[in-house]
């Protein structure tokens, strides 16, 4: 077992990280997201909808950031149109079982997403096949693909129309980031509506 003070200066590192993180993602994105909230604001005023999609953490995130649109962040307002692709598991197990893993999320974008709708691929590496075919599909389709990255961006800078880069390799702290953007997106949906 770690001794108590190993544990100590290991918490300041994460805290210590994470804040670095946050303070670079600050200056380097908030431009993005600010363009991010404002394709969604149009999605949403067009009627369409948003479907989002991830592995692992990810997937824990999608469903978290639809839950806050169809229910609701911290204002009343009405629910808007979003689904996580992560949830049904007669779906996932038989286009895994089917099509194959890459093409989970493929799948149910090629039935469910109709032009103008906004795909938010997330994904730390930016390199999920699964993830990245889903969004691939979507573009073929005509919808608005988001990203939500780390590392260098992977694969996701060729296939989204925007692209939020975490300036982290550490998947833990990108992912902090990811569900603080998307805390930011309902903060700008409650904000205007
Ligand atoms: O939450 C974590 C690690 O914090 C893991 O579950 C992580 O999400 C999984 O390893 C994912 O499969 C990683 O995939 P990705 O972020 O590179 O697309
Ligand atoms: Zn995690």
């Amino acid at each position: 077992m770690k001794s108590t003070k190993l544990m100590n200066q290991n918490i300041q590192q994460v805290f210590d990280e994470h804040i670095g993180v946050a303070q670079q993602t600050q200056v380097l994105l908030s431009g993005k997201i600010n363009e991010v909230c404002q394709a969604i604001l149009d999605c949403l005023a067009n009627g369409n909808k948003v479907l989002l999609f991830g592995n692992g953490g990810s997937a824990a995130d999608a469903q978290h950031i639809a839950a806050e649109f169809t229910g609701r962040f911290v204002k009343n307002r009405r629910s808007y149109p979003a689904i996580a692709l992560t949830t049904d598991t007669s779906a996932l197990t038989a286009i895994g079982n089917d099509y194959g893993f890459d093409r989970i999320f493929e799948r149910q974008v090629e039935g469910l997403a109709v032009t103008g709708d906004i795909l938010i691929g997330i994904s730390t590496s930016g390199n999920s096949a699964n993830v990245i075919k889903a969004l691939e599909r979507g573009n073929n389709m005509g919808c608005i693909t988001i990203g939500f990255s780390g590392n260098d961006g992977g694969q996701m800078n060729e296939c989204c129309t925007i692209n939020l880069v975490i300036p982290s390799t550490v998947t833990a702290r990108i992912q902090e980031m990811h569900i603080t953007i998307g805390h930011i997106i309902c903060e700008g949906i409650d904000l205007v509506c």
